[in-house]
């Protein structure tokens, strides 16, 4: 561990080359000289095979404070950040996507908030925060659609957010048996690490609002297989938190009207 580093910023990454270049260098810029000192950012690439890592080594020839952990024989987005997590120095860790949907520039605010709160949330879901129109009508509905069938699990504004921060105290410390819990699969580690991790009832969360924007480099790698690990993750999520034969399906005729209105919004 280097005791200079207080933060991490954590970027799961797959077939990102292009967004590499930009995101560090706006990311260092944002933080400027003081935060940058005591940050790193690390991205958690699995095995892309695009020119990831070669582009990771170039900016960190030129000084920037950034790494590439290349995984083999592992995949997956949620699994991507806790590896990350575990293989990181800082005491405040922050998730955030490479593809520059959620602006570096924020990246500051998002680490004020995270020493004042063991949670900071990125949220899409504040007063005043307009959803870049070029977002597509059918994410919009399946991003609320998901919001709304996490409501019975947690409080927060936006659990479906990639953009988030937790102090490492809350997971692995508070509770050194909280991590085991966590189910590494799928997209949606925030909500997960909400549902589970031993935060304090008041207090918890430190809401950022910010602008979603849209991809211009690379793919969304968000796919059926995912929305379908989502419904798994949700009456996983259901049982652990209120148990119950009846909460179970519930939770499964709910995740089946969801899935119904996608397939019906996208024509399937
Ligand atoms: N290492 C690794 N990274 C991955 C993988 N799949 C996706 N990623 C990385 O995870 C980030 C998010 O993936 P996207 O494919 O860009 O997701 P999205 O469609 O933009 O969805 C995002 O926004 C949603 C909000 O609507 C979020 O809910 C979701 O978690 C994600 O952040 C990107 O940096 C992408 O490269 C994987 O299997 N392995």
């Amino acid at each position: 561990m280097s005791k200079d580093i207080k933060f991490s910023v954590i970027v799961p990454s797959y077939h990102e080359k292009l967004n590499i270049e930009p995101l560090t260098t706006r990311l260092f810029q944002a933080l400027g000289p003081e935060f940058s000192k005591q940050t790193e950012l690390i991205y958690v690439d699995d095995n892309s095979q695009d020119g990831s890592v070669e582009e990771v080594q170039k900016l960190s020839e030129k000084g920037y404070n950034v790494r590439i952990i290349v995984r083999t024989k592992e995949r997956g987005l949620s699994s991507a950040v806790l590896h990350g997590f575990k293989n990181s120095d800082g005491q405040y860790l922050l998730c955030m996507d490479a593809d520059l949907q959620h602006p570096p520039e924020v990246v500051p605010k998002m680490l004020d908030s995270l020493v004042e709160h063991p949670f900071a949330l990125g949220t899409r879901y504040a007063k005043g925060v307009e959803m870049d129109k070029n977002w597509p009508i059918y994410r919009r509905i399946i991003s609320s659609g998901a919001r709304l069938l996490a409501l019975p699990l947690t409080s927060a504004s936006d659990p479906m957010s990639g953009f988030f921060g937790v102090q490492r105290k809350y997971l692995y410390e508070v509770d050194p048996n909280a991590i085991n819990n966590i189910n590494d699969k799928g997209f949606k580690i925030a909500l997960e690490l909400l549902a589970k991790l031993p935060l304090p009832k008041k207090d918890a969360i430190g809401d950022v609002p910010f602008s979603f924007g849209v991809r211009t480099e690379g793919e969304s790698k968000l796919s059926g297989k995912v929305m379908f690990q989502y419904l798994g993750q949700l009456r996983d999520l259901y049982c652990y938190k209120f148990g119950g034969f009846h909460l179970v399906m519930g939770s499964i005729v709910l995740t089946l009207l969801f899935l119904g209105t996608v397939l019906l919004y996208l024509g399937v």
